[in-house]
């Protein structure tokens, strides 16, 4: 057998009719919150290059032999208290987002497009999304990872598995990757949007979180750019809004492992905050495109009681953008240039 791929059976003509298809794609959950769905995604996280960077051999010893055999039972029942009718809330609000931005995509004119959905681990794979646009004939493929600030672990590890797969295929297509849009307006304005929702409901708080996931402080050291690029996405939000610089603070989250991440530390934030006298706060959590085990577990329960244990007394968490008309006409912005 060959090692490339191909779809043997197109009409001559319409082979060569270029369509443009748009893979979006988000990190993934396991398929079901049990021990062994589990063991099975993390295993597959885990073992990827671009998320733990220590020497091979004696991560694979650290994760086969002591983290594989630890981490799943907890992290299922983490998974448990989220887990909706609908499976993890992060693919099911990855399919509304789908739905709306293809919905939105034929309202805007662009019929000759499809949007299908990935995840860079677990299910539906990459490979199935890019199988699926092949055999509906695209040529021309987008790729949007939902990951506004680049970084390697997420949107370089998205390139990774788009390229393994590409690298089987007999037919390369024009392919676009989008490596982030940390700065696009409509992104932008949508958080900013999102942030004076909450305020004009509930009030102005005395601090406002703005909650990132972290990463080893080594990868920045290191060149990754995801540090500079969340701060960024703070700067231009607060710019938007007008709000007194001091009312927000940048901070990261879900930290993994006993390396220092980037800091300072959302927990250690939170815990800190009611001693200086900060005991009304909101948060929101802008690197996520949707809600997960990330925001719905972390932020909106286990932060909410470390500041609440502080002698925290308000504390609120901002919705992700997940499908807000104005998170979807954002992404539409983010692929104009390449539709
Ligand atoms: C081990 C190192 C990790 C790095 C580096 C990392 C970076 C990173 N992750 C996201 C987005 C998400 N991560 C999510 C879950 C999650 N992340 C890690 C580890 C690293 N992430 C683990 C082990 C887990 C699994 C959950 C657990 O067992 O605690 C999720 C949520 C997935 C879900 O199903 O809801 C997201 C989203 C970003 C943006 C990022 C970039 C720096
Ligand atoms: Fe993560
Ligand atoms: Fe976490």
């Amino acid at each position: 057998m060959s090692r490339f791929s191909g779809i043997t059976d197109n009409p001559h003509e319409g082979r060569f009719h270029q369509k443009t298809g748009i893979l979006l794609t988000n990190l993934g959950s396991p398929d079901e919150p049990s021990t062994k769905a589990v063991r099975t995604y993390l295993r597959e996280f885990l073992s990827d290059r671009r998320i733990v960077e220590i020497p091979r051999l004696i991560w694979m010893i650290i994760l086969h032999g002591i983290v594989l055999r630890v981490r799943p039972k907890k992290s299922a029942n983490l998974y448990k208290s989220i887990w909706t009718e609908k499976g993890s809330p992060l693919t099911h609000i990855t399919e509304l987002q789908r739905d709306k931005l293809s919905s939105l995509l034929k309202e805007k004119g662009y019929q000759n497009t499809e949007v299908v959905m990935s995840m860079r681990y677990g299910n539906p794979s990459i490979e199935s999304g890019l199988q699926e646009l092949r055999e509906k004939g695209f040529t021309r493929i987008v790729v949007l990872p939902l990951y506004p600030q680049y970084s390697s672990p997420t949107t370089g590890s998205t390139f990774d598995a788009v390229s393994r797969v590409l690298q089987t295929w007999r037919w390369v297509p024009e392919l676009h990757f989008i490596n982030g849009y940390h700065k696009n307006t409509s992104y932008i304005d949508s958080l900013a949007n999102s942030v004076a929702e909450d305020l004009q409901k509930n009030g102005t708080p005395q601090k406002i979180v703005f909650s990132y996931h972290g990463m080893p402080k080594l990868f920045l050291e290191n060149g990754d750019p995801y540090y500079c690029l969340c701060l960024q996405t703070t700067r231009l939000v607060v710019e938007k809004l007008n709000l007194d610089k001091d009312l927000v603070i940048s901070t990261f989250q879900s930290r993994f492992g006993k390396a220092e991440w980037l800091k300072p530390y959302t927990d250690a934030t939170l815990e800190s905050l009611p001693a200086q006298g900060i005991k009304d706060v909101a948060i929101i959590s802008p690197a996520f495109s949707a809600d997960c085990l990330e925001t719905l577990e972390e932020l909106e329960s286990e932060n909410r009681e470390i500041f609440e244990e502080a002698g925290g007394e308000k504390y609120r968490y901002i919705a992700a953008l997940n499908d807000r008309d104005d998170h979807i006409e954002a992404m539409f912005e983010v692929l104009k240039p390449n539709l």
